[in-house]
């Protein structure tokens, strides 16, 4: 059998250089809508759903006057996180840190898994690397850009341009059709209804839903929601994909094409990838494994099996 595509490419990866940076200082807590495109379309628009059905909350609370939090030097890196820390409950008797001073990178294209243990800190981490949170400590730039300098509003905004989410559980807005449901971040981010309605067209078609467009969420398969679910991450064109148990809901062989086509995202559209995962075989075909246990990286590890150091 020949080797499968997403097996030949082969990357040089760069080391990550930091300065010395001044202590963080404690966000305060953020709006966690992935689907929070900012506050109004920027087409001016009315929505085609309210914004409770988005699960958009509706008035934003004033931007904090967010301090900057140390600053990173441009690595060249896609994904720059130092020292992340992430306590929960800060001060309640709940209170329970999650994440113990977590260093993440990732390369421009690099397509990376998360594994480990249920409740070692996976989501959190993705909620962080999302931009759907912030950490209580550490510092985190996106293609070099300091990502905590950015108010919340600034951050919804940017987040919309910049990184795709896929879920387990689809998350597709109901009583919309596919058309819709991927134009929908077009419209937060100000194209004009044409050109976004034909973008979403071309999404679905290269998804292989050319035939569904006009078909409703409770119209369609599981991995077809999927299908549609990744054409929506992709509508602004974003650097990243990041994907939380994407195969979760979908038979073995629903799930196969599903990560197939993130295979070709990233091969052919140059998506950096990071997939949370709990099936190993999925794992190994990405092109760094990165393991966390009790919210601490236990492993960085390429497929082969070589161990970076320090890992
Ligand atoms: N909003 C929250 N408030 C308080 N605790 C939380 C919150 N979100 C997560 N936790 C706790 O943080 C820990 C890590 O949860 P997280 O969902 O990040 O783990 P995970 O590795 O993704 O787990 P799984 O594989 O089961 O999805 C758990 O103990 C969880 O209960």
């Amino acid at each position: 059998m020949s080797t499968p595509f997403w097996r030949k490419k082969s990357r040089q990866k760069a080391e990550p250089q930091v300065q010395s940076v001044p202590q963080p200082q404690p966000q305060p807590q953020h709006d966690n809508d992935p689907f929070f495109f900012g506050e109004e379309p920027a087409t001016g628009e009315q929505p085609a759903v309210a914004p409770e059905q988005l699960a958009v909350a509706p008035e934003q609370p004033a931007a904090p006057a967010a301090p900057a939090g140390p600053q990173l030097a441009d690595t060249g890196l896609l994904i720059d996180m130092r020292n992340i820390v992430k306590t929960y409950n800060v001060g309640e008797p709940s209170e329970l840190t999650v994440l113990h001073g977590v260093e993440f990178q990732a390369q421009q294209r690099e397509f990376v898994s998360i594994v480990g243990p249920s409740g070692g800190g996976k989501s959190t981490l993705m909620n962080l690397i999302g931009m759907l949170d912030r950490p209580t400590e550490g510092a985190y730039a996106f293609n070099g850009e300091p990502v905590y300098a950015k108010s919340d509003k600034e951050l919804a905004t940017y987040r919309s341009h910049n990184i795709g989410f896929v879920f387990q559980n689809f998350n597709l807005v109901g009583r919309i059709d596919a058309l819709q449901n991927v134009a929908m971040p077009m419209m937060y981010a100000g194209v004009d209804k044409k050109a976004r309605e034909a973008r979403a067209e071309e999404l679905l078609g290269m998804m292989g839903m050319g035939e569904r467009i006009h078909h409703q969420p409770n119209e369609l398969s599981g991995g077809q929601k999927q299908r549609v679910a990744i054409a929506r991450a992709l509508a602004n064109d974003p650097d990243l994909l990041l994907a939380d148990e994407p195969t979760g809901a979908l038979d073995t062989k629903t799930g196969r094409l599903v990560m197939d086509l993130f295979h070709q995202l990233h091969d052919e559209l140059g998506k950096a990838i990071v997939l949370i995962t709990h099936n190993p075989e999925l794992a190994e075909e990405t092109e760094r494994i990165v393991e966390i246990i009790d919210g601490r990286i236990n492993d960085i590890r390429e497929p082969s099996g070589m161990r970076h150091e320090g890992a």
